[in-house]
């Protein structure tokens, strides 16, 4: 009826092409009418309306259907009952990985194809739970998928995600990775490290040491991280000491705020920035990103003037970049925040990963004491008749890859606990069809590294502890590199972490030392049946609760064998 009242009838033609005299408008007219009189006008107005209505039903009929065919064709992954405004965030727990593990067993198994869809508050989010489909996804869609969500948090402290992690996908991001894998990562620059792991390899065992001379148990967190942030930050910038207390401090204050969902993640802008300033987020980012940029100004600062100084082979990243910057290289603009932004990644990518899957092997191997018999007697076998020239304490790094059973036991645990147990978030830039389903643009994708190594269509018996199952069989033994999708937890495609050649000798380096000298055990009245394997929140999870073992120096028996351990 109100388009009668507004729409001007001179232009309108009735159904029966008869013209139809104008409407009288005014209140006034009408009043003046009989209710005969009135009947008639409304009548004629009913006739006049009706192309109108037919019109706007048409119009609302053929919307319905577009917007019916549309639903019926969008062929989404299932999704679990939502909430308004939050979505699906109230389904979340404090470790994300198995709440979001839960949610695939109970909505995505059987023909979903491994997929979940999900509204985490603002964001539309895909979650990917099984081999089959973290295949499909990192086969034929990995380019759609290899953006990553903007966060406010990592824009500030980031330079504008001007490092590698972070980075939107773009020339910047292609130039910025290439740069870490051709110039930062490369087997040449991994292997001129190898005197600088050698020798905190060794301090790391004198650790060891002290306290089994002193009959103590060590916090093997704080010993491993102490280790890998040792290595990294003399990898990153050529100095240990003050400058890795330094590095320790800011990144713990860094993970907490980078960790966990963030303000915008629910709210629309303005209020998520209400949110921000109110709690002191901000003033917190603030606060810890001006430390951070004081901090690596003056690594950046120092090393401008040693005025490339360095021989290439002895350079840390900071003189890798400068270098760069001298020579140029094609469209990256190297400047002081880039570098600084790229240093600032890899120190924060390769610590608590590293020192996580050095924790998580102690803890497993203290609870499986059958692998750390036979790891131990492997390590001693090629051990025997291999040491660094110059740490006598040290395994020379060309012998790890003679001890098969090592990287058994590395495969295993990070099948298990993937430091990282959703990698990092991606985003979509283009629409996808993944295992069947349609999946918008835009959509943050999670891959959940720690369900699809549970995935028990990819498993034999999942949850066992069983490094023998990545030794011999039948065909190429199933790696991390991301060729096997069963087991990602570097990921795979355009956003594998650059960093594992660089991390491999670091762990294992560590590993050999430790069990090649020292016996591990439980503190007095605890059984390994007893250890709590669960994680702790986070980004990276190491086990919730930080592992404590007193560390034994191996029988004078062993110990002649290798003269110099514990006499
Ligand atoms: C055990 C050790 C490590 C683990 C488990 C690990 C795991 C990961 C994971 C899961 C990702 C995200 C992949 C994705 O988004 O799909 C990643 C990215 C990254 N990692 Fe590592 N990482 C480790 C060590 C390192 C080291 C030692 C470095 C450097 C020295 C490093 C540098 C990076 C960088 C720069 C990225 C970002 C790649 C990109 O966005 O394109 N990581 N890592």
């Amino acid at each position: 009826m109100m388009i009668g009242h507004i729409t001007d009838k001179k232009h309108t033609k009735p159904r029966n092409n008869r013209e139809v005299p104008l409407l009288k408008k005014t209140s006034k007219n009408c009043r003046g009418c009989s209710a005969a009189k009135f009947a008639k006008i409304a009548e004629q107005e009913q006739e006049e309306m009706s192309p109108y209505v037919l019109t706007a039903a048409g119009v609302l009929i053929a919307f319905l259907c577009v917007v019916m065919k549309t639903r019926r064709r969008r062929n989404l992954p299932p999704s679990p009952p939502s909430m308004p405004l939050i979505g699906h965030l109230h389904l979340i727990g404090r470790l994300a990985h198995r709440s979001l593990h839960e949610l695939h067993l109970r909505y995505g198994g059987g023909s979903c194809g491994g997929l979940l869809l999900l509204q985490l508050g603002r964001r539309r989010t895909l979650v990917v739970s099984t081999a089959a489909a973290a295949a499909d996804l990192f086969r034929n869609h990995d380019l759609s998928f290899a953006s990553r969500p903007r966060s406010i948090a990592a824009d500030r402290m980031m330079y504008g995600c001007s490092n590698v992690s972070f980075a939107p996908y773009g020339e910047a991001w292609r130039r910025g990775k290439k740069v870490a894998v051709v110039h930062l990562l490369s087997p040449r620059r991994v292997s001129s490290f190898a005197a600088v792991r050698a020798a905190e390899a060794a301090a790391l065992v004198a650790r060891a040491r002290a306290a089994a001379d002193a009959g103590e148990a060590v916090e093997l967190r704080d010993l491993l991280y102490g280790y890998a942030n040792a290595v990294v930050t003399r990898a990153a910038a050529g100095a240990a000491g003050a400058t890795a207390e330094k590095v320790r401090q800011l990144m713990a204050h860094s993970a907490a705020l980078m960790a966990g969902f963030q303000p915008e993640d629910v709210l629309p802008d303005a209020p998520a920035r209400l949110v921000r300033w109110a709690t002191g987020l901000d003033r917190k980012i603030d606060d810890t990103t001006a430390a951070w940029d004081e901090f690596l100004s003056e690594i950046v600062a120092a090393h401008e003037e040693k005025d490339g100084g360095a021989v290439e082979e002895n350079e840390d990243f900071v003189d890798v970049l400068l270098r760069l910057r001298r020579e140029g290289v094609d469209g990256l603009e190297l400047t002081d925040d880039r570098i600084k932004a790229i240093v600032k990644d890899v120190i924060a990518a390769a610590t608590d990963t590293s020192s996580g899957t050095l924790e998580w092997v102690m803890a497993e191997l203290v609870a499986n004491p059958r692998v750390m018999a036979k790891l131990q007697d492997e390590i001693a076998r090629v051990a025997a008749t291999a040491t660094a020239a110059d740490q006598p304490d040290i395994i020379a790094e060309p012998e790890l890859n003679k001890m098969g059973y090592l990287k058994a036991v590395f495969k295993e645990v990070l099948r298990l606990h993937p430091p990282a147990p959703l990698l990092l978030p991606h985003e979509s830039t283009a629409p996808a069809v993944v295992q069947g389903f349609e999946i918008p643009a835009g959509t943050v994708l999670f891959v959940n590294a720690w369900a699809i190594g549970r995935d028990p269509a990819a498993w034999d018996a999942p949850e066992e502890f069983r490094p023998e199952r990545f030794v011999g069989g039948s065909g190429a033994p199933v790696d991390f590199r991301g060729a096997d999708y069963q087991l990602l937890p570097f990921g795979a495609g355009r956003r594998i972490c650059p960093g594992i050649s660089f991390s491999l000798p670091v762990v294992e380096l560590a590993l050999v030392g430790l069990l090649r000298h020292f016996d591990w055990e439980l503190p007095a009245g605890m059984s390994p049946a007893e250890l709590d394997l669960g994680e702790a929140p986070g980004l990276t999870t190491p086990p919730r609760v930080p592992l404590v073992l007193v560390p034994k120096c191996k029988t004078r028996a062993q110990a002649a064998r290798v003269e110099h351990v514990c006499v």
